[in-house]
């Protein structure tokens, strides 16, 4: 039987409010209002609430536990994901996974854990003023979070990343095996729908239990709409309900709060910027939003590859990362992605009998996809966060050429990789791509391929940016403790403050900045 940690809790007093049983208008009141509950809010409502302050922790998603985690797709989806996992950039030609729910995206997410690489932070020191943030002063916030959430590298890799991992070895590119935040995981492979055995150390079943048993109160389906601020300085924030269909019930909370901490994540913390009309005298808000914009390649093998089974991702290889250095031609990480129908048949290119055949042969899929490191050059400037009429965001993320030159170099190594790795037919996810037989047919093939919008698919399950931290007040809105510098008692503490993508997973990156911060700040509201 698998100890149901949130049931237990809630029944042990746990303080929680549901919005959609939520009615009329209310206000409430506390030292600090944490927005969102992913790994940015987790972290910062543990350290918080223990520091002894009065924590409130909001999140727009519902409060699910392991017993809700079916392992289906179709609730998974909806149930879990901003916009049923359907998200995607203004023109729809990025898809974005975001979880929306108690735990945020690390309540779906693949578990991998990679401290953020040295370049990257060695390019935020010479191109954004970082002083305080480096590797020396973040390694011992990576060693308490590697300590808090198991992470240490998975050796019993599935099939789907063995065959990534040998297609390396045949070329002789560099791989690695990759640590993930499980403790006593059972390797089912559906991380991506919820664990249902709390294997998986996400916020929803660490850091936010630990902080409701320190005494913060828990508010989901929740939505922050604006936040409130007078004379420079931040007040509180109001909040609308939301029913089990995630819709607006005109249910509301008034929150006075003397500090915010804003962690919805890059597009959700940009958004709730923008809806509340801050001040902003550089127009940065929601500018420099990254997506590790991903291309992927499908391969054929004759044995099964059954990538739906075992840990998504126990292998990367970092070898066209940093080839050209931070600052050249868009490097890319090499990774596998889960295969389960939903996911393959939304993602994979072509119509009728080529897609009803691709997706009858799912068991003998291998799939490798490429993480395109974007935000390191003036050639790559990301994307921006704006509202629909209705105040929702949408992200405005044009692809440059730039990343298109690393599109189709990335398609042409994973298809060399895959054939590598003894591949029968290799089909790069593309709608004007077939099946190829050998390297050399892929390899023409590519080359020809339009690098277009629509065309060539695209998904991101790693959103940075939009409230870029950094040294300088004209190109970053927060400084390295995390303070918002137009408004006093206003921090963003979450995957938004990337002023580049990370070239690596975030999670880790996030735990680890967000542990810094959320100690410095507890010490000075303490003060
Ligand atoms: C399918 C998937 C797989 C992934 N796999 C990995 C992986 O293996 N390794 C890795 O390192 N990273 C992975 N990631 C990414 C990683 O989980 C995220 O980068 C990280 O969780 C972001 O943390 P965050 O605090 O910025 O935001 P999130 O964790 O996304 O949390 C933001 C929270 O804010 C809430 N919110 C947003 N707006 C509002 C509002 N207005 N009011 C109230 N609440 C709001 C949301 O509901 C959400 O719960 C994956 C992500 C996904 C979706």
């Amino acid at each position: 039987m698998i100890k149901d940690i949130i049931a237990e809790g809630l029944a042990s007093g746990w303080q929680h409010i549901d919005g959609a049983s939520q009615q009329g208008e209310q206000e409430l009141d506390c030292d600090v209002l944490i927005v969102g509950s992913g790994a940015g809010g987790g972290i910062s409502a543990q350290v918080l609430s223990q520091a002894g302050l009065k924590v409130m922790v909001v999140d727009e998603g519902p409060l699910k536990s392991s017993q809700d985690f079916k392992m289906q797709e179709r609730s998974a989806y909806p149930d879990l994901y901003q916009e049923s996992a359907a998200r995607k950039t203004k023109d729809k030609a990025i898809s974005i996974f975001q979880g929306r729910c108690v735990g945020g995206s690390t309540t779906v997410n693949w578990t991998t854990s990679l401290r953020t690489p040295e370049p990257t932070l060695q390019h935020w020191q010479q191109r954004w003023g970082f002083k305080q943030v480096n590797s020396q002063s973040l390694a011992p916030y990576f060693v308490k979070a590697e300590q808090m959430l198991g992470i240490s590298p998975w050796l019993q890799t599935n099939q789907n990343n063995a065959l990534l991992a040998k297609g390396c070895e045949a070329l002789a590119w560099s791989y690695q095996a990759i640590p993930r935040n499980v403790k006593q995981c059972w390797d089912l492979g559906y991380c991506g729908m919820g664990c249902p055995t709390n294997a998986k150390q996400s916020m929803l079943v660490t850091t936010i239990p630990a902080a409701l048993s320190a005494g913060a109160t828990l508010l989901s389906r929740f939505r922050v709409q604006t936040l409130h601020f007078d004379k420079g300085a931040i007040t509180g924030a109001q909040l609308q309900a939301l029913n089990t269909s995630q819709r607006l019930h005109g249910a509301s909370i008034k929150i006075k709060a003397r500090q915010v901490v804003l962690s919805a994540g890059a597009i959700g913390s940009p958004a709730a910027l923008l809806r509340s009309k801050v001040p902003d005298p550089y127009q940065l808000v929601g500018k420099r939003t990254f997506l590790h914009p991903s291309v992927m390649s499908g391969a054929v093998f004759e044995q099964a590859v059954n990538s739906h089974q075992g840990a998504p991702q126990s292998v990367y290889s970092d070898h066209f990362v940093w080839r050209e250095g931070s600052e050249g031609e868009c490097g890319y990480k090499l990774e596998v992605p889960p295969v389960h129908p939903i996911l393959l048949a939304t993602k994979i290119s072509g119509f009728g009998q080529f897609h009803s055949d691709m997706m009858q042969q799912i068991n003998h899929l291998q799939v490798t996809i490429a993480l395109l490191r974007d935000g390191f050059n003036e050639q790559s400037i990301g994307g921006q966060v704006q509202l629909r009429d209705d105040g929702s965001p949408v992200l405005d993320y044009p692809i440059s050429d730039f990343v298109w030159r690393g599109a189709r170099r990335a398609l042409l190594s994973m298809a060399e990789l895959q054939f590598a790795a003894g591949a029968k037919q290799v089909f790069p996810l593309h709608e004007q791509s077939k099946l190829v037989s050998s390297w050399p047919q892929a390899k023409a093939m590519i080359e020809q391929l339009p690098m277009q919008a629509l065309a060539t698919r695209l998904a991101s399950a790693h959103v940075m940016g939009g409230c870029a931290m950094g040294g300088d007040e004209q190109t970053s809105l927060v400084d390295e403790d995390g303070n918002y510098r137009w408004l006093d008692g206003l921090s963003v503490i979450d995957g938004s403050v990337f002023p580049t993508s990370l070239g690596a997973n975030p999670q880790l990156s996030i735990y680890a900045m967000a542990l810094r911060n959320a100690e410095l700040l507890a010490k000075r509201l303490q003060a």
